[in-house]
C-alpha cells in the first residue's frame, strides 16, 4: 500500500526497477564464481551504539549512531570500511517464504539486512544511497526451527519507536561468515543501484514463536483503530541481467 501495490507496479513511479542490476536475485552455489583474491569479511560492532528500534508499518528497524567509525564492515569485496546505519527485516505471512534472496530457488523465512554506508568517500547516508558504491548490506537468512529457539535476541513488541540501548548485533550472526557477493540495489523503493551485497551462506535458526512476534509486530499501529495489515514486506527475485556472483572461501 505504501508504494502502490506492491513490487510489480513499482516501475512505474520508479523506472530503475527494471535496470541492470536489481535486487534481490536468485543465489545458484555451483554457478557462482569462488574468487580466491576475496578475503573476509570483518564486522566491528563491540562499540555499537544502537539508538532505537522502530515498527514503520511494514518491517522493524533499529538505527544506530553512525556519527563515527565505531561500528562497521571492511574486508571481503569491499575497498574501504562502510559504517553501520540500520538493521531490518523482511519476512512473510507463512514459515517457508519471507526472505529476499533465494538460494537455487529456496527461500527462507526471513532475512535481515544490516545496512552500512561509505562514509570514506560520502559525506552522508542520502548521498552515499545513490552512488554505485555507496552501500553494503549484509544478508542473513533466518531459517526457523520450531525445535529451538537458539538466539537470545526477542523481538520487542514495538508499537512506536523505543529507546533500545546497547544492542550488538553481533549475536545476529552464525558461525561461519562464507558469503557470496555481488552488485545489486536496493529492495525497496527507491531502488537505487547502490549495493554491494554479501550474503552469507549460513543462516540463523530462530523458533516459530520469536518469528511468530513479527507477525503481531505488524498488527498494532500507533493507535489501535489503526491496525496495520501485515504486507509481505519482500521483494521476489531479480533478473541477473548478466551479473556474475562471487563466492569466498
Ligand atoms: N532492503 S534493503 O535493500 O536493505 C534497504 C535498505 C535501506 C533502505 C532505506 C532507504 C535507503 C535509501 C533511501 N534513499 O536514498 O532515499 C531511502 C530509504 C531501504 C531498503
Ligand atoms: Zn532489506
Amino acid at each position: 500500500r505504501l508504494w502502490g501495490s506492491g513490487p510489480s507496479v513499482w516501475h512505474k513511479n520508479y523506472p530503475v526497477a527494471q535496470g541492470n542490476r536489481q535486487s534481490p536475485i536468485d543465489i545458484v552455489p555451483h554457478q557462482a564464481l569462488h574468487d580466491p583474491s576475496l578475503g573476509p569479511v570483518v564486522l566491528n560492532y563491540d562499540q555499537c551504539t544502537s539508538m532505537n528500534i522502530t515498527n514503520n508499518g511494514h518491517s522493524v528497524v533499529v538505527q544506530f549512531d553512525d556519527s563515527d567509525d565505531r561500528s562497521v564492515i571492511q574486508g571481503g569485496p569491499l575497498d574501504n570500511p562502510y559504517r553501520l546505519k540500520q538493521f531490518h527485516f523482511h519476512w512473510g505471512e507463512k514459515g517457508c517464504h519471507g526472505s529476499e534472496h533465494t538460494v537455487a530457488g529456496n527461500s527462507y523465512a526471513s532475512e535481515l539486512h544490516l545496512v552500512h554506508w561509505n562514509a570514506v568517500k560520502y559525506k552522508t547516508f542520502g548521498e552515499a544511497a545513490t552512488a554505485p558504491d555507496g552501500l553494503a548490506v549484509l544478508g542473513i537468512f533466518l531459517e526457523v526451527n520450531s525445535l529451538l529457539s537458539v538466539i537470545p535476541f526477542s523481538i520487542l513488541l514495538v508499537e512506536k519507536k523505543t529507546n533500545l540501548k546497547g544492542f550488538n548485533p553481533k549475536c545476529l550472526l552464525p558461525s561461519s561468515l562464507h558469503y557470496w557477493t555481488y552488485l545489486g540495489s536496493l529492495t525497496t523503493p527507491p531502488l537505487h543501484e547502490s549495493v554491494i551485497w554479501i550474503v552469507l551462506r549460513e543462516p540463523i535458526i530462530v523458533s516459530e514463536k520469536q518469528l511468530g512476534k513479527f507477525r503481531m509486530l505488524l498488527f498494532t499501529g500507533e493507535e489501535e483503530d489503526q491496525r496495520i495489515r501485515m504486507e509481505n514486506n519482500f521483494r521476489p527475485p531479480q533478473p541477473l541481467k548478466g551479473r556474475k556472483v562471487r563466492s569466498s572461501i
